[in-house]
């Protein structure tokens, strides 16, 4: 068979047919980011050729000096990046440049609107990486051949909707890609674009980023240009080629840092904070962690891919090692690179790994001080961090209990000072502003912010200029479940037990309240026996001013919102009932209590029980008769 007969044309999958096109329209503005995207492919390859060798020492031996080189042909229309890498088989380029295998996609790719300016910034946190050729070229050519293997492959696309593949000749490993440019990418061929490009986007690649020396004209003695003799033309390095977290940390310039994170994290926004540090002692091992300032699409997912890229003595071993931090920091990107582990180390040695573990749990703490830091000298970025990653902090208290005061510090709230959505309060100006009479920290959890801020449950509370949090984030009621206190006060939901609230009252006033609580038990226990079977008991409450009742849960079950999701979520769990809290004063109240006629009455306390339900978030089990009771006693009224 012929190398001719074995081309073969192929379609792209859906999804990249899609992001071309998109990315073509979009990225436009910033097209020379397709040089840091494919010198980083190719120094990953590298990376993956090494680690490849620590247990096959012969892929390396025929050519061991690991390099990328950018050639290019201004005639032509060409610039080529070779590299001596991994290179990929015939299996592997197909799905690798055919197809995206990040999850999440077709999300994301929903997400575009068209909108020029917002999709770029989308694309650049997608990361785009290979197909970014296609900003720049009308046809990329990639020819490839895994180490190790004779069988090398030539796959060639127009970026558009499909690509070919056929068998080739290639004398030695690695990938070689050439791009034929646009009429508006020519540019680019160009000595000086390029070198100004490695030196801005690739200076802290670990290997030598290579292209050919221009030689220095010779003069002779009457100044002009002495003609040499043909030489061979000679390679040399543009960029550093050291591992940048190697270099101490004055000699990196916040520039190289913002590179390296883009290189690492294939993210293409600058990272908000990074923090750099060689630890010497029992265990040495250099880390390089970054915050990013945007959240992936996936980060909800406690499954998703993170976690640090980790160096054993600068060989790269794996991509996203998740054993160095906790899962509630799965926001962090970076690098660690260890002297105490073996080159041979897999996931499952890192799980249970004591060097790991301290080197875990020092990690962690870095990450809040960094935070702390943050929060204490930049509020404003702080803030641009919460709101981004904030509802994943809010994991920390459950997940790493040791840290659990730390974390609180870092928290962010809405609250009752504010009564605004945005979470911007910290537990300190909370207590900072705390009433002198105040000894807890209130909260209450709802389904959403308006039901929170709106609850009856905050009547009295308000009234006493007591501040309350205002949680309505899914993840709020299971984190409040493993805070206690802060700074020696403890935390009270506000709809569970007694409030404890005191309120000055004269003797007088107490009395009257004695006198009241006893006219009012009659009432309370007729509107028992009507509520029965949904509540445990009805009490007059002090705790309500403009609403008639609420519901209250014993101090120690589970909060409404709480067993509603479990509940959801398919769980059985035992029976639990509230109890109804009545507010002596309200109008509604009192006419009940003057209430005759024992049917009327009854519509009246199913009514109060139903909108208390309603108010803190709750659902009825029988909306239809609500209704209908609501509009029998609205005839009535009208009669
Ligand atoms: N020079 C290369 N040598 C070997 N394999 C490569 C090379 N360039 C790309 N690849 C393979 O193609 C895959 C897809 O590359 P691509 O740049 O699209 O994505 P990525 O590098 O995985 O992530 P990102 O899109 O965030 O850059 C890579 O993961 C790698 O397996």
């Amino acid at each position: 068979m012929t190398t001719e007969t074995q081309k073969e044309t192929l379609g792209f999958q859906t999804e990249v047919k899609q992001l071309l096109h998109l990315m073509i329209h979009s990225l436009y503005s910033n097209k020379e980011i397709f040089l840091r995207e494919l010198i980083s492919n190719a120094s990953d390859a590298v990376d993956k050729l090494r680690f490849e060798a620590v247990s096959n020492a012969d892929l390396l031996s025929d050519d061991p000096n690991l390099r990328v080189r950018i050639g290019f042909d201004a005639d032509a229309g060409t610039i080529t990046i070779d590299d001596n890498g991994i290179g990929m088989n015939r299996d592997e380029a197909i799905s690798n440049l055919g197809t995206i295998a990040k999850s999440g996609t077709a999300q994301f790719l929903e997400q575009l609107s068209g909108d020029q300016k917002k999709d770029s910034q989308l694309i650049g946190q997608f990361g785009v990486g290979f197909y970014s050729a296609f900003i720049v070229a009308d046809k990329v050519t990639v020819e490839t051949r895994r180490a190790g293997s004779e069988e090398a492959i030539r796959w060639e696309s127009e970026g558009t909707g499909e690509f070919t593949i056929e068998a080739i000749d290639k004398a030695s490993r690695g990938t070689s890609i050439t791009l034929h440019l646009k009429e508006d990418g020519r540019e680019f061929a160009d000595n000086w674009r390029l070198r100004s490009l490695v030196s801005k986007y690739s200076d802290h690649i670990s290997i030598p980023v290579e292209m050919l020396k221009v030689p220095m004209p010779e003069y002779d003695e009457e100044g002009n240009v002495k003609e040499t003799s043909e030489t061979e033309p000679t390679w040399e390095a543009v960029n550093s080629a050291k591992a940048l977290w190697t270099r101490p940390r004055n000699e990196v310039s916040d520039e190289e840092y913002k590179e390296f994170y883009k290189h690492v994290s294939h993210d293409f926004q600058e990272p908000l904070k990074w923090s750099h540090n060689k630890v010497e002692g029992k265990l040495e091992y250099t880390s390089l962690l970054y915050i990013p300032a945007k959240a992936p699409q996936d980060l909800w997912n406690r499954d998703m891919l993170r976690g640090l890229k980790l160096y054993v003595q600068r060989v790269f071993i794996m991509d996203d090692a998740e054993a160095f931090l906790p899962p509630y920091m799965r926001f962090v990107k970076g690098v660690i690179d260890s002297n105490d582990l073996s080159l041979n180390v897999s996931r499952e040695i890192l799980q249970n790994d004591n060097a790991v573990d301290s080197m875990r749990s020092a990690l962690t703490k870095r990450v809040l001080d960094m935070l702390s830091k943050m929060a204490k000298n930049d509020a404003e970025t702080y803030q641009k961090f919460w709101d981004e990653f904030g509802n994943v902090l809010k994991e920390g208290p459950a997940d790493d209990f040791g840290n659990k005061d730390k974390i609180a510090e870092l928290l962010r709230f809405s609250t009752t000072h504010t009564d605004n959505a945005a979470q911007t309060e910290s537990l300190k100006d909370y207590v900072e502003r705390m009433a002198e009479d105040q000894d807890k920290i209130y909260y209450i959890y709802a389904e959403n912010h308006n039901t929170a801020k709106n609850s009856p449950h905050l009547e009295v509370l308000r009234k006493k200029g007591y501040e309350v949090l205002l949680l309505s984030d899914r993840i709020d009621e299971w984190m409040m479940s493993s805070l206690r206190e802060f700074d020696g006060k403890s935390f009270q939901d506000v709809t569970k037990g007694k409030l404890d609230i005191e309120v000055e009252e004269s003797e007088e006033q107490k009395k009257e309240k004695e006198q009241k609580a006893e006219q009012m038990k009659p009432l309370l226990d007729r509107m028992k026996s009507v509520l029965e079977e949904k509540v445990t008991s009805v009490n007059s409450t002090d705790r309500l001013t403009n609403s008639p009742a609420c519901l209250v849960v014993g101090e120690f079950d589970m909060g409404l919102q709480m067993r509603r999701l479990l509940e959801q979520a398919g769980q059985q769990l035992p029976e639990s009932k509230p109890s109804l809290e009545v507010n002596p004063d309200h109008p509604i109240v009192q006419k009940m209590d003057a209430e005759a006629d024992e049917d009327r009455f009854a519509d009246m306390a199913w009514l109060l029980y139903e909108q208390a339900t309603l108010a803190e978030g709750g659902q009825l089990d029988d909306p239809a008769t609500f209704v209908s009771r609501m509009n029998k006693l609205i005839v009535q009224m009208s009669n």
